[in-house]
């Protein structure tokens, strides 16, 4: 079995700010991984310094056994971002945005296959989005364009999936979607890297947790059991795009993690 990812003690400083301090991850091909924990504990971080997006300070990161500098397959990762920034007057369609997503897999100066055509299509297809191809992608609603980040991802058919918060602030319908496509991907044996506040539909489907707590790692195994009370109505989740929560909205379980 390979590994995709294999962080040895990562760090990131930003601003002369500790933002992760040395962690050390492992995920091997087929694995799928939540990264849990509250605002602002590092979550994002660090899956784009599992990547190489950002620059660590400290430590090692390997992608497929390479450092992010030395790693060409490209084509074997799909990076699902939190947000769809599209900039604007850029009159993006969905499918040229899915499109985007073949761009690892073709040769320099190559035109569009029909094996890119029909994966673009079958990633559009199973994201239910279709009959929006043609639509400005500014169109859509936030569930949708997440859906449209996902089909990108797809697209490219990569071996491992890296998705930060899929589910956060999209409609109930897109959540069951995207439980959907990942329990699929499960099934083919892909590897999932999947950031989230709450699992809610996706917990079935997760084999090991990751919790992070002001940057450090505090627990890397079963999901903990009270994720699935955090997911309840009346839990604590606060927004990426609200403003810093105070200390004592962290979550019940990373509290009881702090006291122990
Ligand atoms: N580019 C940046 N410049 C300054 N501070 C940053 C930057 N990126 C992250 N941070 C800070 O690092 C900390 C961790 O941020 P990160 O987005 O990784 O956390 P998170 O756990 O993903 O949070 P959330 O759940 O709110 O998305 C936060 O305090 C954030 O403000």
């Amino acid at each position: 079995m390979s590994t995709a990812f294999d962080m040895t003690a990562g760090q990131v400083t930003i601003d002369g700010r500790k933002i992760l301090r040395g962690v050390d991850l492992t995920v091997d091909d087929g694995e799928v991984v939540a990264v849990l924990g509250a605002n602002g504990s590092g979550k994002s971080t660090l899956v784009r310094a599992l990547l190489g997006v950002q620059p660590l300070s400290g430590g090692t990161t390997l992608l497929y056994g390479r450092p992010p500098a030395r790693f060409r397959e490209w084509w074997r990762i799909g990076y699902v971002p939190q947000r769809l920034s599209v900039g604007g007057g850029v009159p993006a369609t969905v499918r040229e945005v899915v499109a985007s997503g073949r761009i690892a897999r073709q040769r320099r100066g190559r035109f569009t296959s029909s094996a890119d055509r029909q994966a673009v299509a079958a990633a559009l297809n199973e994201v239910g989005l279709s009959d929006r191809a043609g639509d400005p992608v500014s169109s859509l609603s936030g569930g949708q364009q997440q859906r449209v980040l996902i089909a990108r991802a797809l697209a490219g058919e990569p071996d491992a999936f890296v998705l930060d918060e899929p589910t956060a602030g999209v409609d109930a319908g897109s959540q069951q979607m995207l439980a959907q496509t990942l329990s699929d991907l499960v099934g083919r044996g892909k590897t999932v890297v999947l950031v989230a506040h709450e699992l809610g539909p996706l917990e079935p489907l997760v084999s090991r947790a990751v919790v992070l707590n002001q940057g450090c790692k505090v627990h890397d195994g079963a999901p903990p059991t009270a994720v699935g009370a955090h997911a309840l109505p009346g839990h604590d989740h606060v927004h990426p795009h609200e403003p810093e929560p105070a200390e004592s909205s962290l979550p019940s379980w990373v509290l009881a993690q702090e006291k122990a």
